[in-house]
């Protein structure tokens, strides 16, 4: 009836406006496909053709050399670090090193004017790529192994900076100009915004931890361009062009930008529109992308041989020395921690969330190995002592986590080993571990005697649930009432009370009882689960 009003010709956007739409409403009606184009910036002291050192922070065009600020008559000349670390890169991501030339590398110029290229050109790499053909592999949303191929590594230079509220000039900063780039371009082979940023993540944790790139988003050594579009999935006719969206500011937004942009996609197409290439940017505090500028009529670049460089020739050795530092990536390792050691990938994931704590966890996994359960390690270090800390707004896990450690003995390693030989309860274990990072430079044992936290050997499991019947017994107005709550489901209200006879056994209890288990006791005695 509604549709009956208007003119055919209208039909399309009336019904778009007609109904708003969600990113999951779009993932069902269509397929979407990412790809990435990724840059970040090498970790080496000096620069790609320059021996200007990479420093941008520094005080402005205190890091430029000659050749970065383009002088006449200065001549490139390539810093090898960066051949090696894009050598690092590119065997990493298990690509074929520039296949087309047996281990020739080229460098090509890109041309373009703007003020933060001072050359007029770009050097770069496009006809021999020192990487073609690789891929990443990371878990999916699904938690299922999975890989991206990826098209493409090359080695470029960084542009400088331009400031444009700079006493009402625009200023250049040289500092970042001629720094090592590496462009990781991806297939486009992923098509849901949680495996995209999955995989952005995956990418940088592989940077990071081969000591490629610091790979932060945040502060620009890591840029990431995200490739969007849209086809339906019942009406072929209903497709859109690739949009690029540039420079997202971090990992945390890149699901957001991309349900906001298919979201706008599909309400052009479904309105019979079209969705043009073009190249735009996340506005974090509107949730929506804004145009930069269309793609269609891209520059023409005239790309040539750079003359000024010559041939580069990788060595087997170059080979075989990178080799040795990436005997393993992070998937590797988060492989390793759910194969062998049983953490789940979240588990595994979190553990690669903390980087500082990384070396810590995977040493005492190995020397606790078949004394304690992985997951009790895990749960000590990732959930006990990173939520102890927390509470008390610590965030210098490395050093806290140095502290538990006196005069040789690992003090939280100790605590485990008391819960593992039953001498002390998962909750009274951590309330040690509180005191520890709270300052207390006592012996684990020490602060749990002290605490009345040790257990006596002498006294079993039906010993303790008698006291605890006993309690139920005395309590019998409280233990009558929680029933018949129950049975007409008042669920609120049974917390309270169950907590105070948990209180009470435990006064009689004390170290011998554990608060966990006293709480399950009683909840199956009185409420029968
Ligand atoms: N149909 C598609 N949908 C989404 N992404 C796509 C599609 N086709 C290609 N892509 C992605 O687009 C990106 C293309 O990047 P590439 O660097 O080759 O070109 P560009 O961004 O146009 O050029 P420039 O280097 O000048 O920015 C790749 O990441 C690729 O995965
Ligand atoms: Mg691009
Ligand atoms: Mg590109």
């Amino acid at each position: 009836m509604f549709l009956t009003k208007f003119p055919k010709k209208y039909r399309g956007p009336m019904l778009a406006r007609a109904f708003t739409r969600t990113p999951e409403q779009v993932l069902k009606n269509y397929k979407l496909t990412t790809g990435f184009e990724i840059h970040c910036q090498m970790l080496t002291e000096t620069k790609l053709f320059s021996n200007a050192p990479t420093k941008s922070n520094d005080l402005s065009n205190s890091c430029a050399s000659f050749v970065d600020v383009a002088l006449p008559g200065m001549l490139p000349v390539l810093n090898k670090e960066c051949l090696k670390v894009a050598l690092k890169a590119s065997l990493a991501l298990k690509g074929d090193i520039n296949k087309k030339d047996g281990y020739e590398i080229r460098f090509d110029r890109k041309h373009y004017f703007y003020p933060d290229m001072p050359q007029g050109y770009q050097i770069t790499q496009k006809e021999h790529p020192i990487m073609e053909n690789g891929y990443l592999r990371f878990y999916n949303r699904l938690k299922k192994e999975d890989k991206i191929g990826i098209e493409r590594i090359q080695i470029e230079q960084d542009s400088a900076k331009s400031f444009h509220d700079f006493h009402n000039y625009s200023g250049i900063d040289y500092n970042r100009a001629g720094s090592a780039l590496l462009e990781i371009v991806t297939f486009p082979e992923i098509h849901h915004p949680i495996d995209a940023r999955i995989v952005v993540r995956e990418l940088q944790e592989t940077l990071k931890y081969l000591n490629i790139s610091t790979a932060n988003m945040e502060e620009g050594q890591m840029r990431c361009d995200v490739n969007i579009s849209l086809r339906h999935r019942f009406d072929s006719e209903k497709f859109g062009n690739r949009v690029e969206l540039k420079n997202l500011q971090g990992i945390k937004f890149i699901e957001k930008a991309i349900e906001s942009e298919i979201v706008r996609q599909a309400t052009i197409i479904d309105s019979g529109g079209y969705v043009p290439l073009q190249t735009r940017r996340y506005d974090v505090d509107k949730n929506e992308t804004i145009l930069l500028r269309e793609k269609e009529d891209d520059l023409d670049y005239r790309f040539m041989y750079d003359p000024d460089l010559p041939s580069y020739f990788i060595t087997p050795e170059m080979i075989s020395e990178a080799e040795e530092q990436i005997s393993s990536v992070p998937f590797d390792e988060k492989k390793k921690l759910s194969d062998k050691f049983g953490l789940t990938v979240d588990q595994a994931q979190t553990v690669f969330s903390y980087p500082e704590l990384y070396d810590y966890f995977m040493e005492t996994l190995i020397q606790l190995n078949e004394i304690v359960d992985p997951q009790l390690v895990y749960n000590y270090i990732f959930s006990i002592f990173i939520g102890n800390c927390t509470k008390k707004n610590l965030t210098n896990f490395k050093f806290k986590i140095d502290q538990c450690k006196t005069k040789g003995n690992d003090r939280l390693i100790e605590l485990m080993l008391l819960q593992v030989e039953d001498k002390i309860s998962f909750s009274h274990a951590k309330m040690v571990l509180y005191e520890i990072i709270d300052g207390d430079k006592r012996s684990s044992f020490n602060i749990a005697k002290d605490s009345g936290f040790i257990k006596n050997e002498n006294t079993s499991i039906e010993d303790i649930n008698a006291v605890i019947d006993k309690i139920l017994e005395e309590k019998q107005d409280i233990v009558e009432k929680l029933r018949a709550e129950n049975r007409s489901n008042k669920r609120k209200k049974k917390l309270g009370p169950i907590m105070f006879l948990v209180g009470q056994a435990m006064r009689v209890l004390k170290a011998d009882g554990d608060p966990q288990y006293v709480q399950e006791y009683i909840r199956k005695k009185v409420l029968g689960k």
